[in-house]
């Protein structure tokens, strides 16, 4: 053998003409062929912008894949499953911020060269970030009106829209476990956001003031914090980038730009689980 190479050992297969391979398996044919700027000439920076998005797209198909899961847990009172779950999201969802960074190598000079080329589209076309602001309770059905050109993610949109969030379920978990939560709550409409509601604060209060006697309940509500507190720091990260690549410009989706995604910085998921800080030690 040459000097630094290894040798490829006599038993590792080589003929895939009638097994599974590692590429047919993964259909990397389609997925390593889903990648086609539109800039022309090409821009040689189209392709980073390209894969970022698709590589987020694929970690969001994952994140809604186990918040349907977690969501189906909760309603089964198997909160240990549902917080595996919701540990896998958070991990996904550092992914997805970290990779800002690699996206803010793309300069206002290189990104000015081909947003041209992108017309209207824009990240605010997402069906899967969508639905997943839908499965944490972000509900908002004036966004189902983007993709009436795409019947199966509206039909998605819809789906979710009109079932439970993942708050939803907790908050009847805790319901089922003899907290008193409001007839209001458990009977909300869902298919509006939730809206804060100053007795879910106090039952927290029960939960962080005695964590022994509520060790799960304890636990899955520091859980869900963390989802929140994620989530909006990849919504910072997204309105800082957009600031540093696009200054103060209106977006390609129609929107005021930078103002318009800080104002996503006031949505909240679970306002109580950050109301009942305050309460706590009073
Ligand atoms: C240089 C890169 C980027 C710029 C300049 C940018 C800019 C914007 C702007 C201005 C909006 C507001 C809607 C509009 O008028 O277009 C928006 C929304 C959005 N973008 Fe981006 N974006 C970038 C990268 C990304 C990436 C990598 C993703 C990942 C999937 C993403 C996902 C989204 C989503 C989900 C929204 C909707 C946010 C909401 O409704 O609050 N964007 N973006
Ligand atoms: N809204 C961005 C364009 C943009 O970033 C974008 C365009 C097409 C597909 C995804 C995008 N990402 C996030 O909005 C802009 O105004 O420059």
């Amino acid at each position: 053998m040459p000097k630094n190479t290894r040798k490829i050992e006599s038993g590792i297969e080589t003929d895939f003409s009638d097994k599974m391979s590692y590429g047919s398996y993964l259909a990397l044919d389609t997925l390593l062929s889903a990648q086609q700027p539109v800039s022309k000439p090409e821009h040689h920076d189209e392709m980073l912008f390209i894969i970022q998005h698709q590589t987020s797209e694929l970690w969001l198909k994952l994140v809604l894949h186990e918040l349907r899961a977690v969501r189906l847990y909760l309603a089964e009172d198997n909160l240990r499953a549902a917080m595996k779950g919701v540990a896998r999201i958070k991990h996904i969802q550092r992914s997805l911020t970290e990779q800002w960074s690699v996206l803010a190598t793309l300069t206002p000079s290189e990104y000015a060269q081909f947003r041209g080329d992108l017309g209207a589209s824009s990240g605010f076309q997402s069906y899967q970030y969508r639905a997943v602001e839908f499965l944490l309770g972000n509900k908002n059905a004036g966004m189902l009106k983007v993709f009436a050109g795409d019947p199966a993610a509206q039909e998605l949109l819809a789906e979710l829209l009109e079932s439970s969030s993942v708050y939803d379920e907790f908050l009847r978990l805790l319901a089922r476990r003899g907290f008193a939560v409001p007839a209001e709550i458990l009977d909300r409409d869902v298919t509006r956001a939730h809206v804060f509601n100053a007795e879910l604060v106090q039952l927290f209060k029960i939960v962080y003031e005695a964590p022994d006697e509520h060790w799960d309940l304890y636990e899955a509500c520091e859980e869900l914090v963390d989802l929140e507190d994620n989530f909006q720091l990849w919504r910072f990260r997204h309105m800082k980038t957009v600031m540093r690549t696009i200054g103060m410009k209106h977006g390609t989706g129609g929107s005021s730009g930078v103002g318009f995604l800080q104002r996503a910085l006031e949505l909240t998921f679970f306002p109580e689980l950050f109301a009942v800080r305050t309460e706590i030690g009073q």
